[in-house]
């Protein structure tokens, strides 16, 4: 292992063998009381604020890091290698919390998702979702998505599947499937119980329209005892539901694509209307320092690095 310390190095942490992240994932998922919640973070102040507020597990949202890195829609333009060096960055600012990233579509045919799993593992992320969108892909809530073919996705899955064993990793496969959509309940069901069948650990059903839909995805997975993730995206058409809510009928990891997506936007655009139209800015001061939110972003530790190292050269 490479030592780290609060993503002062960005460097993998992994070894390529079994990371403590994912172990620690796959704990969580054996936990029979446990439910995951990932609030989807995308940058590393985002980030920062999630592990500062003790979230336990992080989720790298791809739409978010879409917006935030290149000022684009969740349209599949953010490449593989953005999508990893996000990853990298978010999954080494605490390499002890869990990271569950977006893989979207792996980026290509099989040789191109092996890539993308070995870039992933080599880059610290506890777990991934893949999916059976064509590779110019759009955000799962929104109409119109197009659909590969079965044997194209399940041979998506197979080639993570592969990398995994090939590089003896235990990196979390999330199977995500879109095709609810335009191929209906019955095909989406089918595909996401293949892909598990071939080695994926948990099941995703995107953009589910109802609260039925939810509970019947859960109960056709519970036999098997194969987790089932969930994607809660305020303001999209999909049934809300509390976490609580989400534990009950059976969801084993809660994904928050919005969380601060939408917070952020809401008061930035705040500020800034705010100096646009009076000149002056709104007063944050007493609320939150420069300082602290230096702190957040891990000033006492640099600080104490820098001393440290100052003290052993001295002597
Ligand atoms: C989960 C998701 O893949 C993401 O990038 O966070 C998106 C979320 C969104 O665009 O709102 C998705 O659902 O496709």
């Amino acid at each position: 292992m490479i030592f780290t310390i609060s993503g002062l190095y960005q460097t993998s942490i992994v070894n390529l063998t079994m990371s403590p992240s994912t172990q620690k994932l796959r704990q969580f998922l054996a936990d029979p009381d446990k439910i995951i919640v990932g609030p989807g973070v995308y940058d590393g102040l985002t980030a920062r604020m999630a592990l500062a507020a003790k979230f336990d597990t992080l989720y790298m949202t791809g739409a978010g890091t879409s917006m935030s890195r290149l000022g684009m829609a969740d349209l599949g333009l953010a490449t593989q290698s953005e999508m990893k060096e996000n990853a990298e960055m978010i999954a080494n600012l605490d390499p002890s919390v869990p990271v569950i990233a977006d893989a979207d579509t792996g980026y290509g045919a099989s040789v191109n998702v092996g890539r993308t799993v070995a870039r992933y593992i080599s880059a610290g992320v506890a777990g991934f979702h893949l999916e059976d969108q064509v590779v110019n892909k759009r955000c799962g809530h929104l109409a119109g998505k197009q659909i590969v073919s079965r044997d194209e996705y399940y041979s998506r899955i197979r080639a993570a599947v592969n990398m995994r064993r090939q590089l003896g990793s235990d990196i979390v496969i999330i199977a995500r499937t879109d095709a609810l959509q335009s191929l209906g309940f019955d095909e989406a069901l089918v595909r996401l119980k293949e892909a598990v069948a071939i080695g994926a650990d948990v099941a995703f059903m995107e953009a589910i329209q109802t609260r039925e839909q939810a509970i019947q995805v859960c109960n056709a997975f519970k036999e098997a005892g194969t987790p089932v993730m969930y994607g809660m995206v305020q303001g999209s058409k999909s049934p809300h539901f509390t976490v609580q809510e989400a534990k009950d009928i059976g969801i084993k990891i809660m994904i928050y694509a919005g969380v601060c997506l939408i917070p952020a936007y809401i008061g930035v655009s705040r500020a800034l209307k705010k100096l646009k139209e009076d000149g002056d800015t709104e007063s944050y001061g007493s609320e939150i320092t420069p300082h602290e939110l230096f702190n957040v972003c891990g000033m006492k530790e640099l600080m104490e690095f820098d001393r440290q190292a100052a003290i052993s050269h001295a002597s």
